[in-house]
Parts: C-alpha cells; structure tokens; sequence
C-alpha cells in the first residue's frame, strides 16, 4: 500500500491537472499492490482516478491513501459517468465483450498462417512425434485425446505410429473443417475422429486413457488455453490417465540485451547528427514497459545460470492455481556485463506410459534449438553494470487479468547484492502487462 511521497511521486502530484475532476471507477477485482507505489484495491471499491499516467497505470486515490493501479482492474463507474455526460446509458456494448475474446483467437487459429507456423516448428512438432513413437507399445489399444489438433498432425502421429483404439481430435476453429479431410487423405478415418468446437462444450462417446496437447503459449500461460486442458482432464481423462504434456517449468534468468536496447533507446541519441533523447521516456514506455515476444536469447547473454521458477504438474494442478503463480529466484552473476532484463522461457515434460523409461522434454530455451516461441524478454528501465559475483534475487508474479481471460500480468521483484554491500540494496519491481 503506498505509504510515504518520494520525489517522484511528489513531482507526479504537482504535475497534477486540476482542471479535470478525478473520475471515479469501480475495481473489477482485487488487487494486491506489488511495490510501495501501487495501490491495493478490493473489488467493488470506487476509486478516483487523478491522472491516466499510461495506458496500464493511473494514478488513483482510495480512503485518503493515493497510489498507482493497472487500469484494466478497473470499470468507468457508468452510472456516474453517463449522467455526468447525459449520455444515454448503454451496456449492450459492455457486455459484448468476450472475455476469452474467443472469435478474434479462434479465428487466427483458423488461418494456416498459425498452423504452419507451428507445423514448421521442428523441435516441438518433432517432439511429440518421438512421444507417439517411444510409447506405441503402451498406446495400443488407448483411447487419446488431442486437445486443440490443428491439422490433427499430433492425431495422425498417434494412428499412424501407434494402434490405439480410438483418438478424438477436439479442434475449435475453422481448421477442422481440413482436419477431417487429411485424416481420410491419410487414411486414418477407422481411428481418428475430429470433433469441431469448444473442449469445454462438446460430448465425447467416453472418458480417455491419455490428453494430449499442445497449448503451451509465450511465457507458457499466455492465451491460458491451459485452462481448456485442466477443464477436460477433470471432465474427461480416467483415473490414473497420462497427461502429455506431463509437467512444465518457466524458466527465467538475468541478461544482456544490447542489440535491442541500441536499437530501441540508444538510437535516439544523435540520429542524423541530431540530438533525440527527449523521446528517450517515450521510448522507453512504448518499447520497455511491456514483454518483447519471441526474442532470440543468445546464450552469451545469460548473466548467471537460468533456474526454473514455476513448476507445474498437470495432473494436481487446478484453474484457480492459474490466478496467481509466484516463483522465487537467486542468480550468482558469474561475469561483467550490463543487465538490460530479464528472458523467460519454458520447458515441458512427457512422462512415459511405462514405469521407469525415460520421461521426454521439449526445451524452449536459449541452449536448445530454436522453437518459434523463441523466448520472452522483460526489460528493466535502465540498464545497470554488472561486475561478477553479484547476487540477484527476488520474486516473480504471474497474475491473470481478472477481466481478460487470456492475459496477465508478469511482476518481477529483484534485489542486487553484491559481496562488499553493505546496509539494505533497493529492492526494485516492474510489471509488465500481457497485455491488458
Ligand atoms: N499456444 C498454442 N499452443 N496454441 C494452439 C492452440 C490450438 O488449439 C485450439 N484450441 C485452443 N483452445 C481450444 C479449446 N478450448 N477447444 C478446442 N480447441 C482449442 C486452437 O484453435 C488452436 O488450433
């Protein structure tokens, strides 16, 4: 809960536009503050809001205590704000909004653009492949199911490599309309039936042996598909069934990220001979405050050795686990270096149908080959010089926007120590929004 006025804070106020009145929105859902200048707020509670710093934090006050709040917890207060504007009240359009955004997602999903930018994906189309093939013995006779198919390639793996007794292709977008002319095309009618819709809303003819699946997002949860998976488990996989994948771990670790900092600030300094560094604080909002997709980790600029930070097991794991996750990290530095961010990615397990062989993974990271999810760069504000031997330690949070389904909210926490410091390190923290 923000308690004291720093001098940024201070500075914020008096910048403060006293001609607009604050404007009052109802929290959507709790939320707890990350750092001393946030704001905790519990769903319902009406907030003024003072100034719209940014498109994902403003400055809101709440029982004489002011802090920053993510703005999409928040809902205009419509009552207020319509008779404010005599505007006549309408929540048709407020309720439109699909929360899972399910047309805009499904209807990517139905391009062959995403198909085949996955299919394409070596590493991790290959990978299921080799599960198929390791465990064809264990699959004869089982019943599968593949959980967002595509195309039906894991599906078609499965009849193709193994005899199992049946596979249902679940497949929600418009793909599936092709899945079920490839899977005759490649003569697997007998074994595979594809299933056109929503995992949530169909009926299958019975429970399955194994729930296979490839749902795994940016920085693994982004687009929360996960939830589909964990929902059908509970619904459809039989008691002492196979989860595939079986685990997965996100990955974290400080680095270097010269190139894209030169290339999104440092270029300001003297384009053209030309002093631009007043648009260094724009650029920093626009290119550091949220996560960079698929960036390219080069193994050099790992500053310490990555660790896992959040470990899964998609057997016990439950939906309500997916609203917060919290992972813990130390880094030793182990050479000189700036530290522009911190990279994520994630790796996942296949555990085999049979007792003590060898559980099979598909490495997302920076020593691995590389997958078209690359990896997911977090930017700090600035970067700092390292020297070696420092620690760097804290905390990461996972928060799932309450509002917007599919996304959420990464907060890092970190301390720099090093060996000679002496008294309490600033404790820093950024969060950066996925992206609402
Ligand atoms: N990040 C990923 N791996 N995305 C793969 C998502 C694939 O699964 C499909 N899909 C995602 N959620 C669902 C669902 N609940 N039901 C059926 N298909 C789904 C989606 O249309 C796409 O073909």
């Amino acid at each position: 809960m923000f308690k004291k006025v720093d001098d940024s804070i201070r500075m914020h106020q008096e910048d403060e536009d006293y001609t607009n009145p604050p404007e009052e929105f109802i929290g959507l859902s709790d939320f707890t503050s990350c750092g001393s200048d946030q704001l905790s707020f519990r769903a319902g509670d009406r907030l003024l809001v003072h100034t719209k710093t940014s498109a994902d934090w403003w400055w809101a006050e709440l029982g004489g205590l002011c802090g920053y709040v993510p703005s999409s917890y928040l809902k205009q207060d419509v009552e207020d704000s319509y008779l404010k504007q005599g505007v006549e009240e309408d929540t048709s359009e407020e309720t439109s909004e699909d929360p899972w955004q399910d047309e805009e997602y499904f209807g990517s999903y139905g391009t062959l653009r995403l198909q085949l930018e996955m299919l394409s994906d070596r590493a991790r189309t290959e990978t299921y492949r080799q599960v198929i093939l390791t465990n064809s013995a264990p699959l004869r006779g089982k019943v599968v199911m593949d959980l967002g198919c595509g195309t039906g390639v894991i599906s078609l793996f499965c009849a193709r490599l193994a005899q199992p007794k049946a596979v249902y292709a679940v497949e929600a977008s418009s793909i599936a309309e092709h899945t079920e002319t490839l899977v005759r095309q490649n003569g697997c009618e007998e074994v595979v039936t594809v299933f056109q819709g929503r995992a949530e809303e169909l009926e299958l003819p019975g429970t399955v042996d194994i729930l296979i699946s490839e749902w795994m997002g940016n920085c693994l949860l982004f687009e929360f598909m996960v939830e589909s998976v964990l929902q059908a488990r509970d619904r459809w996989l039989r008691e002492g069934g196979m989860m595939w994948p079986s685990g997965a771990s996100l990955c974290l670790v400080p680095c270097q990220a010269l190139d894209y900092y030169t290339e999104r600030m440092g270029f300001w300094e003297q384009p053209y001979g030309l002093d631009f560094t007043a648009l260094q604080s724009l650029a920093q909002s626009e290119f550091f405050s949220r996560p960079r997709f698929s960036h390219l980790l080069q193994p050099e600029d790992c500053l310490a050795t990555p660790c896992d930070v959040i470990t899964l097991d998609m057997l016990t794991l439950h939906v309500t686990d997916l609203e917060k996750l919290r992972g813990q990290f130390t880094f030793i530095v182990e050479k000189a270096g700036t530290f522009h961010g911190f990279t994520s990615w994630f790796r996942v397990q296949f555990q085999s149908l049979e007792r003590d062989k060898t559980t099979l993974e598909l490495d997302t990271g920076p020593y691995s080959e590389p997958t078209h999810w690359k990896q997911t760069l977090f930017m700090l504000d600035g970067p700092i010089s390292l020297l070696g031997g420092e620690t760097v330690s804290g905390i990461i949070l996972l928060h799932r926007n309450p509002v917007w389904r599919r996304h959420m909210t990464v907060t890092i926490q970190w301390r720099i120590s090093s060996t000679e410091e002496t008294g309490n390190c600033m404790v820093q923290t950024k969060s950066f929004p996925m992206w609402r």
